[in-house]
């Protein structure tokens, strides 16, 4: 069977969760981390899905990357490519949606991209084109807060238009309702009338089922992990590969929170009543990283318990604005990125073997320096949550996305690992 599904993910969080869906629906998934430096078995693969941390970095740079990315797919016989982005849309006004939609489309020879962040099972919703989180508009969801990424508009083909290069159309609800002949249709128009993107309406699994069935071939994906999990549905796969092995029994883990997510602020304020914690010094993590590391690797060795200890960045949007005012943004974010980085490998050298990480900046930077060149996708803690594998070494990661989980989530994480 060839290779259904090749996949450009713009940060590592959203590769887990992509391949995660892909994963449970039955297709054999394999991801990795950037392009790979040596040749992979392809054998039996459904789907590649390849990690970049290209979400908030210069526009330039998220291009190339992806271009790479997807010349690497193409020449390995993937032919219809997957953009997957966040479900909250996120990127900056410079893009890097927009511009990296618009070199996909040049490079596929495409005219038409659809956008369809829609993930219903998390509380991502799309209708008449705005975006809604648990049933709030985006731009009131928390996003607005977001460290690098803040979203402060619902209206996706507003956010498209500011930073692609062509007009964004819509598919609404009413056609995606009427079925496979009205959307076909509604795409044709767009296309006849110059549209280069369109963003599609989902409101329910059903609805990302009924587009997935419909969407022509030619089109450009692009999206959350909702309707790649819809294309696996649809699509029989060369089997379900939620059997990895997680029984570890020995070696220790960590909980590393880098994410300022309205639910990663709760589920850390959750853990804490839990387990052994710390919060990062900001203020040290970027004035005194070396000697600060080490205080932190010494703390984190000298902790015992049923449950992990934990060290989060996490903190409140009024606390994250005082620290960013004070540092600069990428300054204290690139600090608290390297330290919890550096922290993982350091404790990987230490006879930690489970990282459970917040963020999904935090989780792509952590990986490379970890040097994972790529994962097997298993069980599933939380929708879009697996642990994965490195697939050289006994090494197993939770990359939850900022919002993803519930209150539980690093608890259960745990409790999952150890369930046969
Ligand atoms: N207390 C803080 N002050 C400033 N920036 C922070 C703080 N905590 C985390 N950050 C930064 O915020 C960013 C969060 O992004 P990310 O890891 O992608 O989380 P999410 O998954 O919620 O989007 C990272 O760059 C991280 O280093
Ligand atoms: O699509 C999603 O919501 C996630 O897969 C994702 O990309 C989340 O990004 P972060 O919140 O930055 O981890």
């Amino acid at each position: 069977m060839t290779l259904q599904l090749g996949i450009i993910a713009d940060d590592f969080t959203g590769a887990t969760d992509i391949a995660s869906f892909m994963a449970q629906a039955g297709w054999n998934v394999i991801q990795l981390n950037g392009i790979p430096a040596e040749a992979v078995d392809m054998t039996g693969l459904d789907a590649i899905v390849i990690s970049l941390k290209s979400r908030s970095c210069p526009a330039s740079e998220a291009v190339a990357l992806s271009r790479q990315a997807a010349l690497w797919l193409n020449h390995h016989g993937c032919k219809r490519l997957y953009f997957k982005y966040c479900s909250t849309f996120d990127s900056t006004p410079e893009g890097n949606i927009g511009p990296v939609t618009d070199m996909l489309l040049q490079l596929m020879q495409s005219s038409l991209a659809v956008l369809c962040p829609a993930l219903p099972v998390n509380g991502r919703t799309v209708t008449a084109g705005h975006l809604f989180v648990n049933g709030q508009p985006l731009n009131e969801s928390g996003m607005e807060n977001h460290p690098l990424t803040p979203m402060t508009d619902a209206n996706l083909m507003r956010v498209m238009e500011k930073q692609a290069s062509g007009a964004c159309g819509l598919v609404p609800l009413s056609c995606v309702h009427a079925g496979n002949v009205a959307i076909q249709a509604k795409i044709t128009e767009l296309q006849a009338e110059g549209k280069r993107y369109a963003v599609l309406d989902a409101m329910t699994e059903e609805d990302l089922l009924t587009l997935a069935a419909a969407l022509p071939e030619g089109v450009l994906l692009t999206g959350g992990s909702g309707l790649a999990g819809a294309l696996a549905t649809l699509q029989p796969g060369n089997g379900l590969n939620d059997a990895t092995e997680l029984f570890a029994t020995a070696g220790k883990a960590i909980v590393l929170a880098g994410s300022c997510s309205s639910m990663t602020n709760q589920q850390v304020q959750h853990y804490r009543q839990l387990a052994p914690s710390r919060a990062v010094d900001v203020p040290r993590a970027v004035e005194d990283s070396s000697a600060y590391l080490e205080e932190l690797v010494d703390w984190c060795q000298s902790q015992s318990g049923a449950l992990a200890p934990m060290i989060y960045a996490t903190r409140p949007a009024e606390e994250v604005k005082a620290l960013q005012a004070r540092f600069g943004v990428k300054v204290a974010g690139s600090a608290i990125e390297n330290l919890l980085a550096s922290l993982a490998v350091k404790l990987s050298q230490s006879g930690v073997n489970k990282i459970i990480v917040a963020g999904g900046e935090t989780s792509s930077l952590l990986v490379q320096r970890l040097g994972v060149s790529g994962f097997t996708i298993g069980k599933s803690i939380a929708p879009g949550v697996p642990w994965v594998k490195d697939v050289n070494r006994p090494l197993w990661l939770a990359l939850k996305s900022g919002n993803f989980g519930d209150e539980r989530f690093f608890a259960t994480a745990q409790e999952i690992f150890h369930e046969r």
